[in-house]
């Protein structure tokens, strides 16, 4: 297991080895350039030249002597509250808001102190000015979506070593700088992070990276300052309605990325969600391909799409051949403007992979120049099993046993949670396996989006024969509450099957590896066990306290005992996933 690092130990993993002082006053014009101007200064005057920070943070608690900090105002407390502290071990000024100033009363006489009106928008402009980060650094590739950030993020990367490049990563499951490894607390660094990072990928060299960017990252400006060559959008689907409130205000933080300002180019996938066209053709996606505002390239997944209508017609990019092998899939992308034809696979289940991979492979396509197709198009034309798309992503339906097929799947919110599960009767439909059943293992998250709850539980008495419910992350929330919130949803779902003669079994079991063990007792050779909800994670928080569980490592286990054969699939055996 992994412990998790402490804010200053993740704060030094991302820094570079050596940055050179920015002088105050070319910070203040940066700022100024990017339209955040500083209003009021420590020094009116100006400061002597060579006197500047050597870098910068936004927490207390990994601030470094020289570093500016960042006093932002927060939902718990102002960020400026600690800066009294910070300049007394070192900090070299503060950077915040005129009620952060005001809060700042205990600096030292002289302190540098810039004050702008809406702190969160200048710290972007700030970092990528003390890290020199204008106009240099790796091409990036951002990717957003409620799903498939991670997955589509691994592939772009996969792709780009195949092509030979050196690649950096930035995520929910680690972040990656050529050969630099450093593990993820948020999906989407801070922006004091994220431009330490830039300077960090250039330092090693990085040729090009791959970045999820979170809706709370655009809502927080944590992109502000960072440019994307090409940007790109899986799907909309209800999540993190407790920090935007709406679908609206949901999709408008993540319609942010397709501005000129953050992305040369967007890539859309409009029909990535799982509902059908309205009667206007509108989906989240071709809503989204209206509201960018740069250069818009379209992909409609055609028969890769989940809402089995009709495809949005007139793409530029379309999944025109779909074929399941094994658990995997091959597929063609049709390019409307040439004509051309790129054969693909992926060995990881589900057709929403597809998707991924699809939109992993018109991003890098769109980003270099169509003299490069020919041989980018032979590096996609593999078998299942092998190619770029054949990596295994961590806790991403990741294969850790067969017969029963064992599969840990991070899906957390109703869409991820219906495309996994429908994925797994597809693949067993389409192996002619008829009698095997769907054995599912999921809790809800404690302190987050409740209205979830009940939905996942209905979609999982709709798609799954065995649902076994437990716990998640409870936070500070009771966990039997959470369960009892959840297990309503799965008797609706399950009284509904039943009405339509279908029987679902339905457990309540806790701690979760007692609700591992039991389905793995329940289950045949000819069953499938999906355990969803934690991924790739290695601590469960229960009652604020990081309690050490990995559900790869207890499903495999618990399959190992009742007598079942490891897969060679998972990513702890290896990066490839086998299509059979
Ligand atoms: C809900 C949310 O996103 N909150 C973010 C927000 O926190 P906040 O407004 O509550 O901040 P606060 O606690 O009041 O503190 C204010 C300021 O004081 C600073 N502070 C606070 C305490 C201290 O001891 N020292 C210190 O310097 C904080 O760093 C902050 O700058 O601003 C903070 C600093 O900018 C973020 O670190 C914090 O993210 C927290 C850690 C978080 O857990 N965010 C998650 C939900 C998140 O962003 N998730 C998305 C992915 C979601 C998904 O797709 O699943 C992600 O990109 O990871
Ligand atoms: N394109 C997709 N459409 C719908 N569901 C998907 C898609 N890709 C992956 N999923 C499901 O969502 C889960 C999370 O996938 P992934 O980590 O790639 O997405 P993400 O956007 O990074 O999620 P998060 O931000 O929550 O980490 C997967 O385990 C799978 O169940």
């Amino acid at each position: 297991m992994s412990t998790p690092l402490s804010p200053a130990e993740q704060d030094a993993a991302f820094r570079p080895d050596h940055t050179e002082p920015l002088d105050w006053n070319d910070l203040v014009e940066a700022l100024n350039r990017a339209g955040q101007p500083v209003e009021l200064t420590g020094a009116p005057g100006g400061w002597p030249a060579g006197d500047g920070p050597v870098g910068i943070a936004m927490d207390s608690r990994a601030v470094r002597p020289g570093d500016l900090y960042v006093g932002v105002p927060g939902a718990n407390r102002h960020g400026a509250e600690f800066a009294g502290a910070v300049v007394a071990a070192g900090a070299a000024g503060l950077l915040t808001d005129p009620r952060g100033a005001e809060l700042a009363t205990d600096l030292p006489m002289g302190t540098p102190v810039l004050v702008v009106r809406q702190v969160r928008d200048a710290v972007g402009p700030a970092a990528a000015a003390i890290h020199r980060n204008a106009g240099v650094g790796p091409r990036m590739y951002g990717v957003t979506g409620t799903n498939g950030k991670t997955t589509t993020s691994y592939f772009i990367t996969s792709l780009l070593q195949a092509w030979g490049e050196t690649t950096g990563l930035i995520g929910t499951i680690e972040i990656r700088a050529g050969d630099r490894t450093v593990p993820s607390t948020l999906t989407t660094p801070e922006s004091t992070q994220l431009h330490a990072l830039m300077a960090l990928m250039r330092q090693e060299q990085v040729d090009a990276a791959a970045m999820e960017v979170s809706s709370h990252a655009i809502s927080y400006r944590r992109i502000a300052g960072m440019h994307f060559a090409v940007s790109g959008f899986t799907n909309l689907t209800q999540d993190h309605l407790d920090l935007h409130g709406s679908m609206e205000e949901y999709f408008a933080a993540k319609a942010g990325l397709f501005s000129a300002r953050r992305s040369g180019r967007a890539v859309i996938t409009v029909d990535g969600g799982p509902d059908a066209p309205d009667a206007d053709g509108a989906t989240w996606g071709t809503r989204m391909a209206a509201a960018a505002d740069c250069p818009v390239v379209t992909l409609s997944l055609g028969p890769a799409a989940d809402h089995g209508g009709d495809p949005v017609s007139g793409t530029d990019w379309a999944v025109t051949e779909l074929e399941p092998v094994g658990l995997g899939h091959r597929f063609a992308l049709h390019h409307a403007p040439s004509g051309r034809l790129v054969h693909a696979s992926t060995g990881l289940p589900g057709r929403f992979n597809v998707a991924n991979a699809a939109l992993a492979a018109v991003m890098v396509l769109e980003s270099l120049p169509s003299s490069d197709w020919d041989a980018l198009s032979a590096l996609l034309d593999a078998p299942v099993g092998q190619g770029p798309f054949a990596t295994a992503v961590p806790g991403r339906m990741e294969v850790v046993a067969h017969a029963p097929d064992a599969i840990v799947d991070f899906a957390h919110n109703p869409d991820g949670m219906e495309r996994a599960l429908e994925s797994v009767r597809d693949a067993r439909l389409a192996a002619g396996n008829v009698e095997g059943r769907t054995i599912l293992v999921f809790g809800a998250t404690g302190e987050r989006d409740r209205a979830k709850r009940p939905v996942m539980g209905r979609i999982a008495a709709e798609w799954a024969d065995v649902v076994i419910v437990t716990d998640d992350d409870a936070h500070r929330e009771e966990p039997s509450g959470i369960r009892a919130e959840v297990l309503a949803g799965v008797r609706q779902g399950a009284e509904k099957a039943a009405a339509a003669g279908r029987t679902v079994q339905v457990h309540e079991s806790a701690p979760r590896q007692d609700a591992i063990e039991l389905a793995v007792s329940l289950a045949t050779s000819r069953d499938t066990i999906v355990l969803a909800g934690r991924g790739h994670e290695t601590v469960q928080d229960m009652g604020g306290v990081d309690v050490p569980l990995d559900d790869r490592v207890e499903l495999r286990a618990a399959v190992a005992r009742h007598g079942a054969a490891p897969s060679s699939d998972s990513h702890e055996h290896g990066r490839k996933v086998d299509g059979s």
